[in-house]
């Protein structure tokens, strides 16, 4: 093992140990090597100055202490690296676009190749024609790697970057930008715009924008919600086979388990998308320890479950993220009975008027400079997301009456389009001082070996987005209403060590603004070992919404998040109260005090004027540390005809619209109290079989390799 410390700077490589200190060179002993990771802690022994020793150094120096400054460069450079793949694949696509067929009528048309809209282009395109139009491209090669998560988002080449409106009441700690956009007030009415020279207190939420979707820069954490989450569905929509046992054999279909569990029958082997356990989970083994001191019990978080905790499974394939860009789109990409068209930005779907009812027949989109339509025999199928979805069916011609009056857009069906958005909300609590290495350090453990470790073995912390365990909980405030059974708290630990730019990395990751992480995390920076609490509120009673700011495609959509606003406090409080669960677990817990765990003594920025750790300062902190954790759902829900939020019915169909399903994260009528992919990939092979089933009197024979219709697992 060698550790080269120049200056303050600690490199590891795994065959020497050398310190050189600039003047010296000291030799040093491992003293403990932590499972699964390869985090390592040094001690010095004595010195020495051997030929050998000298030759070795330098040798080393030039072949790895070069490395970590490269990597931080790349990093830093991730949005140029973005953008020159994106600019690279954009022109290839050109360029090969011309030998591709030029065929505009499909079976059916999907818009959007993401988590979900993937998902369906492979299990359509198996018995009818599929033409997929996704408005990005390839995913980039960096996404292929979990550790590097969190510089994923944000990226221009690959992340749609929405904005919100101005926040009031949460993100007081958001990078301010200077911009001169024209916003819409708080009531989605473009009559009342207003002009700001200075925007503030903006989420900037985070999309994938290429095959794969948001599935490509997500933190990978496979969880597929509780039972009463779906059960809860059934209630609202009326249609059991949306309670939990109706879509359990979906999330079976959709899987690939590999690993033990204690609830093997819950699982799926032989689906597309594999799930397992990193090779790197840090402190998981003592977080659920901890849990089962704390009265929970350590169980398979993706079974039939209440409350408890488990180490978090994601979609990887020997340490590569999966998403449904591997596991669905490369598997079917060859068949000739489905085309994807890349940088196919769509404008809108193309409705004309049967009788009393409209029918989508195709869609009009812009490639490559050109304006180009398509066509749909049978039907088209909306899956951009819960932030494009809603705007596609607006500037369509659906939605709510007053706002499409506004936009002049005649309108085709009138529904509550863009309302009823939700999101899990967060705040991150650390960091927690520890006395062992069993978190990660960028600095001291992502190496030229960490990535051959990775690359060869698919092993190491490269493997691990950070995110590593969890635990499900109910809050005494769902207790008190009888919901103990039905978690509305999420804690993740979050095992990271801060490196020398946490503060610049962590807040360009959740959009926080620098100057404050620095001064909050100043003493935290060098510290060799720390973790992170993940608070997060997972069943809101506040609520958003979505609406356009005008009939133009290329116009950002208008973002109202609206969190933690709910006049009774409710949010606040159910937060406030996972602190304190975290602060017990990290505090009280006998397993986290064999670490001699310590949480950081310092005030958050901002928050000075109320007492520590009081319930005025934690308020103040979840208003100011405030993470909108991406998980966006409801802007497109299904529900029984005619109620106040139902754009959909629960075969996902358009009301008041022929040929037209919306088939992502929009549709979920209340979001799921866990992160939201997995569930996002059930409705999709749940709605696949809905599609399939009711065209299969006209199923073309000859597309693919499956002879019998999936129908009911
Ligand atoms: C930073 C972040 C971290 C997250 N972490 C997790 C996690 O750890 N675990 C988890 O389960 N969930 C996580 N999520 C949420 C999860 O990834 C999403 O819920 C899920 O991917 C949504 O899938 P979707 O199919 O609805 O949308 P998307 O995956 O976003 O797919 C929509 C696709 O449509 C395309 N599109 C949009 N508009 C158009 C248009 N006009 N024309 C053509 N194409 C278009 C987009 O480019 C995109 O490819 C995270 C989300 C974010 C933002």
């Amino acid at each position: 093992m060698v550790v080269m410390h120049v200056k303050e700077r600690k490199i590891l490589n795994r065959d020497e140990t050398y310190i050189i200190d600039l003047k010296f060179i000291k030799k040093v002993k491992i003293s403990e090597t932590a499972t699964n990771c390869g985090f390592t802690e040094c001690s010095s022994k004595s010195r020495f100055q051997s030929a050998m020793g000298i030759l070795s150094a330098f040798r080393f120096a030039f072949q790895n202490l070069f490395f970590t400054p490269i990597l931080y460069g790349v990093i830093a450079s991730l949005a140029v690296f973005s953008t020159v793949w994106d600019n690279g694949d954009r022109f290839k696509d050109q360029l090969t676009d011309r030998f591709r067929s030029q065929d505009d009528t499909f079976d059916f048309v999907i818009v959007g190749g993401g988590s979900a809209g993937a998902v369906l282009a492979n299990r359509l395109s198996e018995f009818h024609t599929v033409l997929l139009l996704e408005a990005g491209g390839e995913s980039h090669p960096f996404q292929a790697i979990p550790g590097l998560s969190i510089f994923l988002s944000k990226q221009p080449g690959t992340d749609w970057m929405h904005k919100s409106v101005t926040q009031s009441k949460s993100c007081f700690a958001c990078r301010h930008k200077v911009s001169k956009t024209v916003e819409n007030d708080a009531q989605c009415s473009i009559t009342r715009q207003r002009q700001l020279a200075i925007s503030k207190n903006k989420y900037i939420f985070s999309q994938g924008k290429n095959l794969g979707g948001t599935g490509n820069l997500n933190y990978l954490m496979h969880l597929r919600g509780n039972p009463l989450d779906f059960d809860n569905w059934a209630t609202i929509t009326g249609d059991p086979t949306w309670g939990y046992d109706g879509v359990l054999p979906y999330f079976i279909r959709s899987e690939h388990f590999v690993g033990e569990t204690t609830d093997k029958n819950a699982h799926g082997y032989g689906g597309p998308l594999q799930i397992q356990i990193p090779d790197c989970v840090g402190l998981a083994e003592e977080w659920n320890r901890a849990g089962v001191e704390m009265g929970y019990p350590h169980i398979d978080l993706n079974g039939r479950h209440t409350e408890g905790f488990d180490t978090v499974f994601y979609p990887i394939k020997t340490g590569v993220r999966q998403a449904t860009y591997r596991s669905y789109i490369q598997p079917a990409r060859n068949r000739p009975s489905l085309l994807i068209r890349k940088f196919a930005h769509v404008n809108k779907v193309i409705l004309i008027r049967e009788g009393k009812t409209s029918e989508a027949t195709g869609v009009e989109y812009d490639r490559h400079g050109h304006r180009k339509f398509a066509f749909a025999n049978k039907e088209v199928i909306l899956s951009a997301g819960s932030l494009q979805s809603p705007k596609l069916l607006i500037l369509s011609g659906i939605g709510q009456q007053e706002h499409l009056k506004a936009l002049r857009i005649p309108a085709k069906s009138i529904l509550p389009v863009g309302k009823n958005l939700q999101d899990h909300f967060s705040t991150l609590l650390g960091p927690f001082y520890i006395n062992k290495a069993r978190t990660i350090s960028f600095d001291r453990d992502i190496d030229k070996q960490s990535f051959v470790n990775f690359a060869s073995n698919g092993k190491g912390p490269l493997t691990t987005s950070g995110f590593q365990a969890a635990a499900v909980l109910a809050s005494t405030l769902a207790k008190a209403q009888g919901q103990g059974g039905w978690p509305d708290l999420q804690l993740t630990l979050f095992g990271l060590t801060p490196h020398r730019m946490f503060y610049s990395d962590i807040g360009h990751a959740f959009g926080i603004r620098e100057d404050i992480l620095r001064r909050y995390y100043g003493d935290a920076t060098g510290k060799e070992n720390a973790f992170f609490i993940m608070v997060t509120l997972t069943r809101p009673l506040s609520k958003g919404d979505i609406c356009v700011a005008a009939n133009n495609p290329y116009k950002p959509a208008v973002i109202r998040p609206s969190y933690v606003c709910d006049d009774l406090g409710h949010d606040i409080k159910v937060l406030t109260e996972g602190i304190h669960r975290a602060l017990y677990l990290a505090e009280n817990t006998t397993t986290f005090q064999a670490l001699e765990t310590t949480y950081s003594h310092k005030c958050f920025p901002g928050c000075e004027n109320v007492p520590f750790r009081s319930e005025a300062y934690w308020e103040c902190y979840i208003r100011s540390f405030s993470i909108a954790n991406g998980d966006h759902v409801g802007t497109c829900a299904m529900g029984k005809v005619g109620s106040p939020y139902a754009v959909v019915d629960p075969e996902l169909r358009v009301q008041g619209i022929d040929r037209l399903r919306v088939v992502d994260a929009s549709v979920m009528p209340t979001i799921v109290g866990v992160p939201t992919q997995a569930s996002t990939i059930m409705i999709a092979e749940k709605g696949a079989a809905l599609i399939l089933n009711r065209w299969k009197d006209e199923v073309k024979v000859g597309y693919g390799p499956p002879k019998q219709l999936p129908g009911n697992p």
